[in-house]
């Protein structure tokens, strides 16, 4: 379904982004691993190339916009891209009364100003491809307002919205932006979320099992898909019925 081509996935070493990689790689994609844990990715790029998928890392830092653009320099002609790095491990715990600007920098530095870097640096590469795909991974908190977490939420209701402007602004060079949005997922960074959290979804999800990596994984891979090329600009929420809009 992607064979010949090739997608860039940030965030790719461990957790949601890992199983985006594995999905793509089945569909038959080329892919690059992008990481600030080096050795994260090139780990998880081992195991894809154990398992014959054209796969290599790229290291990025999302916070520093020269290595973004290095990043594109790197990895040549794309077809799409994934949105995926963000701090989502160690963000909760703190309500907007408490919450400090150092806080607040540090998650909308790589939530939003290196999504923001990352779109900018795959539209210019996908222009001059004469077109592709751009996916981001946003949060079904970002549409429940989740408490305590108010930056991690408007960087997450930032990235919907850069997708919709997106969508917009690259849509006469052949580009589609989406957003998908998982809910609280069984990933490693879920270990950070305190118990509460995890009770409300167990208790307010429509499907009653907790989410596994394994189910976003669909949504992604079928937003960059054939099937898919007249949806922009949107937001898909993947969550099990958590938040239903
Ligand atoms: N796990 C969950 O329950 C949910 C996760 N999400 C979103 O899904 C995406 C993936 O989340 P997880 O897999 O749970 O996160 P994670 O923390 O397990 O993985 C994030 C990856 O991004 C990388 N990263 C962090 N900062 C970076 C930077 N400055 N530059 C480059 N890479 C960087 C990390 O090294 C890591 O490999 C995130 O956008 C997150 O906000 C959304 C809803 C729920
Ligand atoms: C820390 C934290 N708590 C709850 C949730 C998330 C999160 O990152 C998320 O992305 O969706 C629900």
């Amino acid at each position: 379904m992607l064979s010949g081509r090739t997608i860039l996935i940030t965030g790719a070493g461990r957790g949601l982004g890992r199983a985006i990689a594995t999905r793509l790689g089945e569909a038959g994609a080329t892919l690059w691993l992008a990481d600030v844990r080096a050795d994260w990715g090139e780990a998880a790029v081992a195991e894809l190339r154990g398992d014959g998928v054209a796969a290599r890392f790229v290291p990025v830092d999302l916070r520093d916009e020269a290595s973004v653009d290095a990043m594109f320099a790197t990895v040549g002609p794309l077809y799409g891209v994934v949105n995926n790095a963000a701090l989502a491990d160690g963000v909760g715990g703190k309500a907007i009364h408490e919450l400090e600007v150092a806080d607040w920098d540090r998650v909308l530095a790589v939530n939003l100003r290196g999504t923001f870097l990352v779109t900018r640096g795959a539209a210019r590469a996908l222009i001059a491809a004469g077109g592709g795909r751009i996916v981001s991974i946003g949060s079904d908190a970002a549409a429940y307002g989740s408490p305590r977490l108010a930056h991690y939420i408007a960087s997450k209701g930032g990235v919907a919205a850069l997708t919709r402007t997106a969508a917009r602004d690259l849509g006469p060079h052949g580009i589609t932006v989406n957003t998908v949005s998982p809910g609280l997922t069984e990933s490693e960074s879920a270990a950070f979320v305190p118990e509460h959290r995890h009770e409300l979804y167990r208790l307010n999800r429509a499907l009653t099992r907790p989410q596994q990596p394994a189910d976003l994984v669909g949504a992604v891979a079928f937003l960059l898909g054939p099937e898919a090329g007249y949806i922009t600009g949107q937001e898909l929420i993947v969550d099990g019925g958590f938040v239903l809009k």
